[in-house]
């Protein structure tokens, strides 16, 4: 497969069996920066996610769902990342299921198992651009990249299983977080409030990118953000419990920013994952003969 243009309108796959390029429609780039919202002066607000992982945090209903949701939408319509999905309650990130190499719902021994595969194809990939001494994948690479999306952190880590079962998977997804950016595993998480009875905050402190939807106090908005900035005047305890996905937003510039998601509802992720599932049948399911010459893909 060819990967495409920014923003060109089709993309024509040319699968490894060796048949005629497919028209296959307009798709996305997980090297693209992701459209989440609208920042305070209306202005588009675009954040890079490669190499990169966020935490989205706030109270029940601020929007960190709807957060989680635009940026799923983006990796599944990007033809160059695969989606793990991760989501106790199953009906959050449910309908990208069918575009997702794995879906787990409230089961916390397979989401030790998913992230144990994923940290087995991390240390490979490392192996693979070690013997190539190079640092990290690039947009030209034959990996794909992951976007792990985790609705609720708070459920594997600090509310189902057992307390080794809750440890471990903590364990785990700092390693995924710590070392996954280089070899393009994202890791996109949210969590009512991750304090440290919740994700242990040598986890919670590797996520350069935040996002505090509204939040009960200062502290609360300090503990998503990262400590000191309600001091200086950046709290989400100011966004209105009635403009659910308004929050503060820190990626590139590292100071929050006021944003406003963008939201999708049912019918819109419904349509937008039934054509992203499309478009992985085409090309996707094409290109898997190649990717098995690659270290991770046993
Ligand atoms: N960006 C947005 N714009 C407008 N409305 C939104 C937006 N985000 C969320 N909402 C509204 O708020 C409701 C709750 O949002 P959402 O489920 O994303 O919250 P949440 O923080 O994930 O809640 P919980 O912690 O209970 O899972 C949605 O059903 C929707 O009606």
């Amino acid at each position: 497969m060819r990967r495409r243009e920014l923003m060109s309108p089709v993309l024509v796959a040319h699968t490894s069996t060796g048949t005629a390029p497919v028209e296959v429609g307009p798709a996305l780039s997980i090297f693209d920066p992701v459209h989440v919202g609208i920042d305070e002066f209306g202005q588009p607000k675009r954040v890079p996610l490669i190499y990169r992982n966020m935490l989205i945090g706030g109270e029940p209903g601020s929007g960190k769902s709807g957060l989680l949701n635009a940026v799923v939408a983006h990796a599944a319509l990007s033809l160059d990342c695969r989606l793990c999905l991760l989501d106790g309650k199953r009906v959050e990130l449910g309908q990208w299921r069918r575009c997702a190499d794995a879906f787990v719902g409230p089961d916390i021994a397979a989401a030790l198992a998913l992230l144990k595969r994923l940290q087995m194809m991390m240390d490979r990939r490392y192996d693979y651009l070690e013997d190539c001494d190079r640092r990290k994948i690039t947009p030209q690479d034959v990996f794909t990249a992951y976007l792990v999306a985790i609705d609720e952190i708070a459920y594997f880590s600090a509310t189902v299983g057992s307390k080794q079962q809750r440890e471990e998977f903590s364990v785990l997804l700092r390693d995924l977080v710590a070392r996954g950016r280089a070899v393009g595993i994202i890791v996109v998480a949210a969590t009512q409030r991750p304090s440290s009875d919740i994700i242990p905050t040598s986890l919670r402190d590797l996520f350069a990118w935040r996002f505090a939807g509204r939040c009960t106090n200062d502290s609360s908005s300090d503990i998503v953000l990262g400590h000191g900035w309600a001091n200086k005047g950046w709290s989400a305890n100011i966004v209105s419990p009635n403009n659910p996905g308004a929050g503060l937003l820190i990626a590139e510039n590292g100071g929050p920013e006021l944003v406003k998601v963008a939201y999708l509802d049912d019918r819109t992720c419904a349509a937008i994952a039934a054509y992203a599932a499309e478009l992985r049948a085409t090309v996707v399911a094409g290109d898997r003969p190649a990717l098995r010459s690659v270290p991770d893909a046993a």
